[in-house]
């Protein structure tokens, strides 16, 4: 069923009496491939993602996981999606491995496949040591950890994170990256909500911004359209403006801990092209790289009514 792997959703609507927390949105999500969520505070990502997981249900719009609607297949539906939501919730007075087995047993897995599934899953978040501990003496990463594992229990194919790098320190943000990257290399389709821009750069193929219910923009990371800003230093900048000028490329200059000047560049054949040139030209460029975050740089960019 190879085209119809992933989510499809279109028209998404859902209210809380006069609050319209998600009020039109449409979002895609590709299979094998890492889909970022973005939006400020309250802008209906939640919502969204909760619908998704069919555990909300939409006032009007249409959801399709790997081609089943969660409002007439929910059981597929929760088959396929392994869900962590920003919270672990209520199950706290359990141990580690208890919650992954429980959730494995909702799931039907025998009880015999459950344990092995939740020892290989503390495993891989690095709670091996924690397995026998109340949750709730958890701290509030190794929480997060064991959320995460518990969304993949059943080996889901769709998996839903919400903001999953709260507190988190850099070492498991690192490691989380990964499993996602690895998670989505073997095909499952991974959507990620998160307030961290320059992470979600790191690891996201695909990028959906949201505000104020509704869906703004949807873009591939890496092609956006109009192009990449790159940033060059140079020993000395003179030549490099000498010629970019000749080659009529504009571009601006930026006072940061060392100056450099800016300018877009349409594709990477194109950045490889312009840099060659100017060493070529005998500038000795010390860097040469993108300016920043695709992601970052066009939430910033997105006019005052769609953040
Ligand atoms: N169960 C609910 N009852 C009433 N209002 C709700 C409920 N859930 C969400 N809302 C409202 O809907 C809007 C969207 O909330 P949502 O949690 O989806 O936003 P979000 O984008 O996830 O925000 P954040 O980035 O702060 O997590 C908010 O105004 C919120 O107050």
């Amino acid at each position: 069923m190879g085209d119809v792997r992933g989510i499809a959703s279109r028209g998404l609507a859902r209210s809380f009496g006069a609050v319209h927390a998600v009020a039109g949105m449409d979002f895609d999500a590709r299979a094998g491939q890492v889909t970022a969520l973005v939006g400020p505070n309250g802008a209906g990502k939640t919502t969204l993602l909760l619908m998704l997981a069919s555990l909300l249900a939409p006032d009007a719009g249409t959801i399709r996981i790997d081609g089943f609607d969660p409002a007439v297949d929910r059981d597929e539906v929760r088959r396929r999606v392994g869900w962590m939501p920003d919270t672990l919730g209520v199950w706290e007075s359990l141990t580690a491995r208890e919650i992954l087995v429980q959730m494995g047993r909702f799931y039907r897995l025998s009880g015999a496949e459950a344990a092995s599934r939740a020892d290989e899953l503390l495993e891989l978040v690095h709670l091996g040591s924690f397995a026998s501990q109340a949750a709730r003496v958890l701290s509030r990463g190794q929480q997060q950890r064991l959320s995460l594992a518990r969304a993949l229990i059943h080996r889901p194919t769709t998996l839903l994170l919400d903001e999953p790098a709260a507190g988190l320190d850099p070492a498991s943000r690192v490691e989380l990256r990964g499993t996602l990257r690895r998670l989505a290399g073997d095909g499952c389709t991974v959507v990620v909500s998160s307030h961290v821009l320059s992470e979600l750069d790191e690891i996201a193929d695909a990028v959906v911004f949201v505000s104020g219910g509704r869906t703004v923009r949807s873009q591939l990371v890496d092609a956006p359209p109009g192009g990449r800003r790159y940033a060059l230093e140079a020993l000395d900048l003179a030549p490099a403006r000498a010629r970019l000028g000749e080659l009529g490329v504009e571009f601006g200059e930026e006072d940061g801990r060392r100056p450099r000047l800016s300018f877009i560049v349409a594709t990477d054949d194109d950045a490889a092209r312009l840099l060659r040139e100017l060493v070529t030209a005998g500038v000795a460029v010390t860097a040469f790289a993108p300016a920043g975050g695709v992601i970052e740089e066009t939430y910033l960019g997105l006019g005052a009514d769609e953040r």
